[in-house]
């Protein structure tokens, strides 16, 4: 009943509590029994089975830890029943059960739960009424309630928990984001429950929780389709190793860790790309025309010489003909397996012809020979030096990096490989063998790898033998949880990761982030409006099903090759069947980030240069106007004397950075950072590029017509900067506006 006050929540909570302590004793009780049985005894099976649970039990024991704080945030109260005890529903972190194993706590991904995010006074979904329970420590403090009662269809602006959204908003900012679990809103939950099949695109103006709704969708996922997930893991794809940084906490708080999060320049295992190429060659090398290019680079790697080749072996000359290496190519070609795995034929197909050659050359000096002696021949041609330089010279092993580092070093290689490009574009990507891998590398170098296949025979096996592995674990666990009787508490594809782990082997996340031929249960891409088509493949390799959630915003978009609708950035994704062109794009609306003047001010500038922007509702607005500066260090002065208390960020065009950072540093000793590695510091100096993604209590903007003339796609880069902060914005320079309109800012 509604009426029931702050009194009552107190103390159903501190039930909760006591719940949660004495299952938490339980665990511990039962790990201590277990580990009891130590010692070395017992089969390997019944010792590793012991390890498993006594794992399983520390997870346990960790998660009821973890889930100390917020244990229970909302209650919902459905109409149906006859206000018995039934009809009231609470709703946490995880669910709790009490000892007669009647659910005491709803885990908020439960389908019971969504009444609580998702009903409305219009649509209240059977329930009365809600209730937002804020706590501080154990202790709920504070109450909301919202009645869904027709006759008190009020107006407001239709936030659920209104006050704990407010008061969530308009914390200071860490430098780290948090989960919003107590606070989703409808439109926002409608998206995490989403099903998971297909492509679900997210389309929202800045601040509109696009990042928060991706995270807790793959938190909401991992739970309900743990067993699919489980095995096989979700990618979360960001923008930069920072951005990763910033919501690197979010799933961990929500109680899931077997996720891969990676930037997309670490995509390819083993290679760490930080730095992006210039827009001009990142625009080249994003086409998908790229992948044509490798197709053929590595084409032109399987290659007849043009003369007869003279070979010694055994001192005798050996010709090896230009039309046996081409047959033994066509043979190789035909099996259809990548460059390296199909040299095996090549070099097998060269050495039978060879063989049968060199018998021929010395039935013909007056030797007797037969086929048994064919073998042997064989045998001394693979090892002789000249014959071993001959063919690998026709059809080298090749390792995806040295393909692309060959391919930019080598002009003259290049220019056969694309006779319609002008000597411009091939000069762009001209660059020493010796230079780093680009972001913008990373899927040259992945589609490089598809065509050649493994390098190395003996990674191709250790990888055959995980596969191998994996599947015994889960048999394995299957047959464990039949012998243990615990049908129901653990599933098979996680005991059988515990399996894994307790054995010193690498959990699925980590065996995931190091196989680029691993495919994941779902992809969740944050920035996507950044990705080139050369990126989109590769990220459709990590996930043929095509079970992706890709959030974005197209009006922020700054990447050279970045599309300018969803429809065409999505075109690698969809297959070529029109059947295959399904997706579903949902938009969110509600900006809860940016109060409404820096909004507005925001929208107003990027709608009159043209950005595609998705118009949105700020949720709040603060007492501070946009202001201005005459220089930075004043600005930041300026803004410091309201409150010192938080993150401010600097965001400056590139060649700025280093003489703003200076400045700031003489006048703010031991207060500044630069650059988006550390985002814990009071004050941060960025370029837009970097600030993308994050968000800020305070941001100043200096020279915003320097940020717009001097970048590519200058006017979405000065709308990200624009649009990071929480509560006061400063310019230090005009907003460049189109001639005859006026910034309404102050
Ligand atoms: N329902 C909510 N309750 C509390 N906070 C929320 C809610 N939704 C979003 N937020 C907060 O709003 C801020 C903006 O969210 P988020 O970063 O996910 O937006 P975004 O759409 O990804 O923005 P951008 O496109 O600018 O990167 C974050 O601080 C987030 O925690």
């Amino acid at each position: 009943m509604i009426e029931d006050g702050l009194e009552h929540e107190r103390d159903y909570v501190a039930g909760l509590y006591a719940r949660l302590d004495e299952l938490r004793e339980d665990a511990e009780r039962q790990l201590v029994a277990i580990r009891a049985q130590g010692g070395s005894g017992g089969t390997h099976q019944s010792r590793t089975e012991r390890d498993t649970f006594a794992r399983l039990y520390e997870d346990r024991i960790a998660q009821l830890r973890d889930v100390n704080e917020r244990l229970a945030f909302g209650r919902i109260q459905f109409a149906d029943d006859d206000d018995d005890d039934d009809s009231t529903k609470y709703i946490g972190r995880i669910g709790l059960r009490d000892e007669d194993q009647k659910p005491i706590l709803l885990d908020w991904r439960v389908p019971q739960a969504s009444a609580f995010y998702q009903a409305t006074a219009a649509t209240p979904l059977g329930a009365r009424a809600r209730r937002h329970l804020i706590s501080q420590g154990r202790t709920v403090v504070r109450i909301e309630d919202e009645v869904f009662d027709s006759e008190l269809l009020a107006e407001g602006n239709g936030h659920q928990g209104e006050g704990a959204l407010l008061a969530a908003l308009s914390a200071e900012r860490t430098g780290r984001m948090t989960d919003i679990v107590a606070t989703i809103q409808a439109e926002q939950d409608r998206i995490i429950r989403s099903e998971m099949n297909g492509i679900l695109v997210v389309q929202g103006g800045p601040g509109t929780g696009k990042t928060a709704v991706a995270l807790h969708r793959a938190a909401y996922l991992l739970y309900s389709h743990r067993k699919r997930l489980r095995g096989s893991g979700v990618l979360i794809v960001g923008p930069s190793a920072s951005f990763l940084n910033y919501i690197e906490s979010v799933l961990p708080s929500l109680g899931e860790t077997g996720v891969v999060l990676a930037s997309v320049g670490r995509l390819f295992p083993d290679v760490t790309a930080t730095e992006h190429d210039v827009p001009a060659v990142a625009a080249i090398k994003g086409r998908s025309g790229m992948a044509d290019l490798v197709s053929k680079a590595v084409r032109s790697r399987q290659r007849a010489p043009q003369h007869p080749v003279p070979m010694i072996v055994n001192g005798d000359t050996v010709m090896l003909d230009p039309a046996t290496v081409e047959r033994a190519i066509a043979k190789a070609r035909d099996t259809r397996k990548p460059h390296n795995e199909a040299r095996v034929t090549f070099v097998k197909s060269a050495l039978s012809e060879l063989a049968r050659q060199y018998a021929e050359q010395l039935r013909a000096q007056g030797n007797a020979i037969d086929d048994s002696d064919l073998a042997m021949l064989r045998e001394d041609l693979r090892t002789a030096d000249d014959v071993r330089i001959a063919l690998n010279t026709a059809w080298l092993p090749l390792t995806p990096q040295k393909l692309v580092q060959d391919l930019f070093a080598r002009p003259q290689w290049l220019a056969e490989l694309t006779p319609n490009w002008s000597d411009d574009q091939r000069a762009l990507l001209h660059r020493e063998r010796s230079a780093p891998f680009t972001v913008e590398d990373v899927p040259l170098l992945d589609e490089a790898a598809e065509y050649l296949g493994e390098y190395d025979a003996v990674d191709a096996a250790r990888k055959r033998e995980e596969k191998a592995q994996h599947k015994r674990d889960i048999e394995n666990a299957e047959a464990a949880i039949e012998n243990m009787q615990v049908g129901g508490m653990v599933d098979a594809a996680s005991l059988a990761a515990n399996f894994a782990e307790t054995a010193g082997r690498s959990t699925t996340s980590e065996r995931a982030a190091g196989d680029r031929s691993w495919t994941y249960g779902h992809v969740v891409v944050d920035e996507a409006q950044e990705l080139s088509p050369m990126q989109w493949r590769l990220l459709l390799r990590r996930c043929p099903m095509r079970s992706f959630t890709i959030v974005g915003d197209i009006a922020q978009a700054s990447a050279a090759t970045a599309a300018p609708s969803w429809r065409q950035a999505l075109r690698p994704l969809l297959g070529r069947n029109p059947a295959d062109d399904r997706w579903r794009l949902e938009e969110l609306t509600v900006n809860y980030r940016t109060p409404s003047q820096i909004a507005e001010a925001a929208e107003q500038f990027a709608i009159s240069h043209g950005l595609p922007v998705t118009p949105s509702r700020s949720v709040r607005s603060t007492p501070w106007p946009v202001a201005s500066a005459p220089d930075v260090v004043s600005a930041v002065r300026q803004d410091r004397a309201i409150s010192t208390v938080g993150t401010l960020a600097v965001i400056a065009p590139p060649s700025m950075l280093t003489d703003v950072y200076s400045a700031l540093r003489d006048a703010f000793e031991g207060e500044v950072v630069y650059g988006s590695e550390s985002l814990l510091e009071p004050i941060v100096v960025i370029s837009p590029q970097d600030a993308k993604g994050l968000e800020f209590d305070s941001v100043v903007v200096v020279d915003p017509t320097g940020i717009v003339e001097g970048l590519p796609r200058g006017s979405a880069a000065l709308y990200v900067a624009m649009t990071r902060a929480t509560q006061r914005l400063t310019l230090v320079g005009d907003l460049p506006m189109p001639a005859g309109m006026q910034p309404a800012l102050f």
